[in-house]
């Protein structure tokens, strides 16, 4: 390190201080000029590693566990399967704790420079929020961050879009890791509510000369147009058609986004073509309605952590093929011998994803 970098280093450290003496409010508007898609894939690729370590196996349940990893060098991370606390017929509070050590985000520092997280997000999801004049979003979120060290709390950040990003990141890498799109590729995007748009957006930017279609579906019609009419305006080079039904959405996807509450299957494996990636976000009844058994069956199937899966994914368990992150650290293989694949990404959320992001928007506010 020359002297300007130490002088910089010494700068940023008593700025950092400064700011652990404070609580920050780091507000809506604030976050999202913060957000871009390359950063936010970079915390998320970390963030499914430090899921997936040998050493995050050991943790969450057992404080003796805890122990045995504290000094490793590697990233890990603990969480505790979420809480749902129910809130009349229509509402949900979730409480998601978390904390992530040793990870890196190589893209947004340029160094190799190590993190440490611990933060718990507080999430509602109040389906009949879009009835609303003015209607709200479904999920809205909060993030309390912590000192890692002395877990003093250190900033409040509103995790609204952060959810919306998050999701859609760890989706991109997902995508990125078991299908890779190639080009003239044809995108279907099933639900065009809160995730779907960001869905939507995100593969457009993150795979920029892939897709040359996108297929979208919603059960308002009036939603897909409008998305249809923001995509148009977006990315005129690509072809934007809503269409009638989920079924019509998916038939020629190369790579499908599922979006919605729907408490039943949206198509059949028949539907599908052979070679074909399923991001299966929503969350019904439990997280995996939108999609009948037999995809389950005759797909790889990953997911983010086996956190939690017991309780939410009860029903597909035994057709898990393993966490994201194995892939991405070389400890599971896809079975690339028949040339043509079915997977399926299945995604809960998590609150290792939630910190780290809340993380990386709270260094980058400081260092405005
Ligand atoms: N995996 C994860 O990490 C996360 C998952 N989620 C889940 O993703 C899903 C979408 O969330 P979000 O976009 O924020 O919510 P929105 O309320 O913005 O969108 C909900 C979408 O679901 C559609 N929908 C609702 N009920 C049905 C049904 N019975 N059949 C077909 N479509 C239906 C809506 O259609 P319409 O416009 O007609 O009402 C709309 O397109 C939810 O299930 C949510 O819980 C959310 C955040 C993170
Ligand atoms: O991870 C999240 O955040 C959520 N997942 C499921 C639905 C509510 C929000």
């Amino acid at each position: 390190m020359n002297s300007q970098q130490q002088n910089e280093k010494e700068e940023k450290d008593k700025r950092k201080q400064q700011h652990d003496n404070d609580v920050l409010f780091i507000k809506e508007s604030v976050v999202r000029k913060l957000l871009n898609w390359n950063d936010c894939v970079d915390a998320m690729e970390s963030a499914l590693v430090a899921m997936s370590s040998a050493s995050s196996s050991l943790s969450s349940t057992s404080s003796s566990s805890s122990s045995q990893v504290a000094n490793r060098d590697e990233p890990f991370s603990y969480q505790t399967p979420r809480t749902f606390t129910m809130a009349g017929n229509d509402g949900v509070l979730l409480t998601m704790p978390g904390y992530a050590a040793n990870y890196t985000l190589s893209m947004v520092t340029g160094n190799n420079e190590k993190h440490s997280t611990l933060a718990c997000k507080l999430v509602t999801s109040f389906a009949k929020n879009s009835q609303l004049n003015p209607p709200l979003p479904t999920i809205l979120a909060t993030i309390l961050l912590f000192n890692s060290s002395t877990g003093k709390l250190k900033a409040i950040v509103d995790g609204t879009d952060i959810t919306a990003w998050r999701t859609a990141s760890v989706s991109l890498v997902a995508t990125k890791y078991l299908h890779r799109p190639q080009q003239n590729s044809i995108l279907a995007i099933v639900g065009t509510g809160t995730q779907g748009r960001i869905h939507a957006l995100a593969m457009l930017n993150y795979f920029p000369n892939a897709f040359t279609r996108i297929n979208l579906w919603n059960r308002t019609k009036a939603r897909a147009d409008c998305l249809r009419d923001e995509l148009n305006e977006l990315f005129p080079e690509v072809e934007i058609v809503v269409v009638d039904t989920s079924v019509e959405c998916v038939i020629d996807a190369d790579c499908i986004v599922t979006a919605t509450n729907s408490p039943l299957p949206l198509f059949e494996l028949k539907d599908l073509k052979e070679d074909v990636h399923i991001n299966a976000i929503g969350a019904g009844i439990n997280h995996h309605s939108e999609l009948p058994m037999e995809i389950y069956q005759f797909a790889d199937v990953f997911i983010e952590s086996n956190v939690g899966i017991q309780t939410e994914l009860k029903g597909i368990a035994e057709f898990i093929n393993g966490e994201i992150g194995e892939i991405i650290v070389g400890r599971k293989h896809l079975d690339d011998a028949s040339g043509k694949r079915r997977t399926v990404f299945q995604s809960m959320g998590n609150a290792i994803e939630d910190g780290i992001m809340a993380n990386l928007i709270y260094q980058k506010f400081i260092e405005l």
